[in-house]
């Protein structure tokens, strides 16, 4: 689990992150959500530690990020999985060897270890074989999607960011991807956040979602309370298009 507690963030005097408070479940698909310029990313990567946060607490199962030494913070890296926009997968690479790269970075495993693993984690995510040799550049978005998530579990993370993970994708391969977030989150007992523009994403695995607004959390819920929520802000974000606000009719 992960506790943001009254966490603030400014740049330059501009006060972005306003004593958010939030929890990210262990096991869950957590959802951060707002419009453009709310401050998602900047909670996101506050949460990570690529931002130092002015005041507040950001404890990984009850770990403060802010009071952590340099070698616990070493610890905590390797606890951590990042899936980026666009995969970004090395192109000089093979697909096996992209998900064995963090796994010779940072285990001591034979490499006949590694490539197992790395191996494992491929059929993990239903890539096949014969994939396995070509390069990043010569499969498809949603494989090299795959291929990203094959690396970020490589080391067998306990927490798991995605940033926009089906950015660029078609709405059949994105809701796949989010089915495969969904499942290794599950399965692997991962606290996942994700940072989504994606109501598909909300409605399909938003099994605990945080709702900002200019900086302040003002929601936080699943995907089944977002139907009956009284909050303007909220149905006027997630309820924009005529096709949503037809399927919240659907479930009052
Ligand atoms: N490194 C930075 N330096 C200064 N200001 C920043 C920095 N990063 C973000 N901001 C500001 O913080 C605010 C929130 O930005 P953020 O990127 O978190 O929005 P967002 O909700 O992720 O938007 P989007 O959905 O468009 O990605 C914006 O006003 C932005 O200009």
């Amino acid at each position: 689990m992960i506790e943001v507690k009254n966490v603030d963030k400014s740049f330059d005097g501009n006060h972005v992150l306003k004593s958010v408070s939030a929890v990210f479940e262990t096991g869950k698909t957590n959802m951060i959500i707002g419009a453009s310029g709310s401050g998602k990313t900047v909670l996101m990567k506050s949460v990570i530690g690529l931002h130092r946060i002015d005041n507040g607490r950001i404890e990984y199962d009850g770990r403060n990020l802010p009071d952590m030494r340099m070698s616990d913070i070493r610890i905590l890296r390797r606890e951590v999985g990042m899936l980026f926009q666009g995969s970004a997968l090395f192109d000089s690479l093979s697909v096996l060897e992209n998900v064995m790269y963090p796994l010779e970075m940072f285990s001591s495993t034979t490499k006949d270890e590694m490539e197992a693993r790395a191996i494992f984690c491929l059929k993990h995510v239903s890539l096949a074989e014969k994939s396995y040799g070509l390069a990043p550049s010569e499969i498809s978005g949603g494989m090299q999607k795959r291929v990203a998530i094959a690396r970020a579990i490589a080391l067998q993370p306990k927490y798991l960011f995605c940033d926009e993970p089906n950015s660029g994708l078609d709405p059949k391969t994105s809701l796949i991807i989010d089915q495969l977030i969904h499942e290794i989150t599950h399965e692997f007992g991962m606290t996942t956040i994700i940072n989504s523009h994606d109501m598909n994403s909300v409605m399909e695995i938003g099994e605990n979602i945080v709702f900002i607004e200019k900086g302040e959390k003002a929601w936080q819920g699943n995907k089944d309370d977002i139907f009956h929520v009284d909050n303007k802000a909220l149905n006027d974000f997630v309820f924009a298009s005529q096709l949503f606000k037809q399927v919240r009719k659907a479930n009052q």
